[in-house]
């Protein structure tokens, strides 16, 4: 099994709703995700997937939430922004935008709000 990852860094504010604390109030985090796909198989340039690719295709989905107020943005209106939820989000969207790459497989999100604080998402 091959393994590659990619990471990049947003910053974007939140409020963690009915929560008894400082988290509840309007605050803002520089964000890091990184991303690790797997296969058993290359392709013809000996690649997992083009490192330049997966970096396009992340850089789409963090566009979504970049210098925004994450609350704002579904599904986060609806669903907490934890550190859990945007990990899963990003999982089901690069999940959508990978279905073409055969034999390609997420193997975890990992998203950091601060440097000591990550979650982790993988099915
Ligand atoms: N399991 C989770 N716990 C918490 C989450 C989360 O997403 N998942 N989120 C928060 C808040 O967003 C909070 O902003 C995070 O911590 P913060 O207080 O900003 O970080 P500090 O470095 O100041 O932490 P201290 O432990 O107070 O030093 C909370 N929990
Ligand atoms: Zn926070």
């Amino acid at each position: 099994m091959y393994k590659i990852s990619v990471q990049k860094r947003f910053s974007a504010s939140h409020i963690i709703r009915d929560y008894p604390g400082e988290c509840g109030r309007l605050h803002g985090h520089n964000w890091n995700v990184k991303v690790v796909v797997k296969t058993k198989k290359l392709d013809n340039f000996g690649m997992t997937i083009d490192f330049k690719e997966l970096s396009k295709i992340l850089n789409e989905i963090v566009n979504k939430l970049d210098h925004y107020h994450l609350n704002d943005i579904p599904p986060f209106d609806k669903i907490q922004p934890t550190a859990e939820n945007l990990a899963k989000f990003f999982y089901d969207e690069l999940k959508l935008k990978l279905s073409k790459h055969n034999g390609l497989e997420i193997d975890f999100v990992e998203i950091w709000e601060t440097e000591k604080y990550s979650a982790i998402y993988q099915e």
